[in-house]
């Protein structure tokens, strides 16, 4: 067992990615370290001691608020199966997820009978149940200095690769130039922050490679 600082726990509809459309409980972690300018969730990066809070407070409210509470595996597998979500998709997200050691949640909750899916920088190891579905989001030169791994690159059921400029594409070509990708993981462009531009430009090169569009559906919907 081990503890993970949870910042919340709440239901949607995932609105990214392959999954876009499914019923899914989000749980997101709390810490991240490698500081993408455009990052839409900041209030997640620091695990700072006086945003600590009791474990019921960060159930069912989404916001962005730092505040985290410790759970352990246990605890966390109790609550999501015990009859109070519909849904049997478990997205684990942040924040970096990857900062620890995901293999027993994930297990215990396939053991139960739902789907895991980690949302990752791919900037720390993967570590994870091999059943969970990967979807690696790729940072390159962060101001929090770390980059992707390989050891991610090559987990990755999916590579999700969020996008402004020609820049970002000339990026994720050169990192995949001569990477092995053993789960042949479908590429898709997310626009940042559904701008109008970044969004025509992914659109534009989807069509003209052949992969696919994640727009961010969760924000047109106006929904968590
Ligand atoms: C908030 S991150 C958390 C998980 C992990 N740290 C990561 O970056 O994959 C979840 C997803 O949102 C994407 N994302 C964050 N901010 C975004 C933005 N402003 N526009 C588009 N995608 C964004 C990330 O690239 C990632 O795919
Ligand atoms: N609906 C919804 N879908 C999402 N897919 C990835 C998200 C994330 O923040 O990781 C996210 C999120 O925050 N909300
Ligand atoms: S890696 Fe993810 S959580 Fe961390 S700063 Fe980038 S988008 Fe935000
Ligand atoms: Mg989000």
């Amino acid at each position: 067992m081990s503890r993970l600082p949870v910042n919340e726990i709440f239901e949607t509809i995932q609105g990214e990615g392959q999954f876009t459309g499914m019923p899914a409980v989000f749980l997101r972690l709390q810490g991240c370290p490698v500081g993408c300018p455009w990052c839409d969730t900041r209030h997640t990066w620091e695990v700072e001691p006086e945003h600590q809070v009791d474990p019921e407070r960060i159930i069912g409210v989404s916001g962005d608020r730092p505040i985290w509470a410790y759970y352990d595996e246990a605890r966390l597998v109790a609550l999501l199966t015990d009859g109070r979500y519909s849904a049997r998709h478990l997205v684990i997200t942040g924040g970096e997820p990857c900062l620890y050691d995901l293999t027993e949640l994930t297990r215990l909750m396939h053991a139960a009978g739902w789907r895991c899916q980690i949302e990752t920088s791919g900037c720390v190891e993967v570590r994870c149940d091999e059943q969970t579905w990967v979807t690696v989001s790729p940072k390159i030169g962060m101001k929090g200095g770390l980059t992707v791994l390989p050891q991610a690159l090559e987990r990755a059921d999916e590579i999700k690769h969020p996008i402004a400029t020609e820049r970002h594409i000339e990026e994720l070509d050169a990192l995949l130039a001569d990477q092995p990708l053993p789960r042949h993981p479908q590429i898709c462009l997310q626009p940042i922050s559904t701008k109008k531009r970044a969004t025509q430009l992914a659109i534009d090169t989807c069509i003209k490679r052949n992969w696919r569009l994640s727009v961010q559906t969760h924000k047109y919907l106006e929904i968590d």
